[in-house]
């Protein structure tokens, strides 16, 4: 189900919804890969997609929580059966979760910096996409994504970062607004028109 609000009534109210509040159902096969292919249309310098996606879903989830546990056992025996909890429903809180893995690294003539950038802009536009058909979404980084033991179970390879776990589902929750900077905070004006 796509969306045909207008861009700027979108933009002006365009929110993340926290994963606890998302739920199913989330997009199906065919739904996701028309989010990623306008994902996709980022701007790249150089265009070499210094970034990919690891769509996780179904009982990969499940596994990847368990595998969150035991490391997070691992490094803390006496974990509280409220953060065990955590743990194991850490990727089930959304029927999709997306990684978004910059391989951003020395090239000949882009700067490793706007690889970066363009997985930054990658992750936005994923939420974005994921809005226009209708779904909710949150990008979330949270440890598994630092953790070097984690990396490998979630399919990163080395050398590789995750920029973002982005969930994705539907959700009734009505969106809250959130403080937004003070554009006199932000915002240097030089010259006039
Ligand atoms: C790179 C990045 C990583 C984030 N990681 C987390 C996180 O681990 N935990 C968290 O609660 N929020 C995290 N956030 C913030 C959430 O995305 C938050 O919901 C978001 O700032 C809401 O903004 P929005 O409503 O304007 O989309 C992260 C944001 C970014 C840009």
């Amino acid at each position: 189900m796509t969306t045909d609000i207008k861009l700027i009534d979108y933009l002006n109210v365009r929110r993340s919804t926290p994963a606890p509040q998302l739920t199913e159902p989330g997009p199906s096969r065919e739904e996701l890969e028309e989010i990623l292919r306008l994902t996709v249309r980022v701007p790249d310098h150089g265009k070499i997609a210094p970034w990919r996606f690891i769509v996780i879903r179904g009982e990969e989830r499940v596994r990847l929580g368990e595998a969150a546990l035991a490391l997070a056992l691992k490094k803390n025996p006496d974990l509280s059966a409220d953060f065990q909890s955590v743990e194991t429903t850490r990727f089930t809180r959304a029927p999709v979760v997306i990684a978004v893995v910059s391989k951003a690294g020395p090239h000949v003539k882009i700067p490793e910096w706007e690889q970066v950038m363009s997985a930054g802009a990658v992750c936005l536009n994923l939420l974005m996409a994921s809005n226009a058909l209708g779904y909710a979404a949150n990008w979330l980084t949270e440890w598994v994504s630092y953790d070097p033991e984690f990396l490998p179970e979630l399919g990163v390879k080395d050398g590789e970062k995750v920029a973002g776990l982005i969930y994705i589902g539907s959700t009734t929750f009505p969106p809250v607004e959130r403080p937004r900077p003070e554009l006199a905070e932000v915002v240097t004006w030089v010259g006039e028109a």
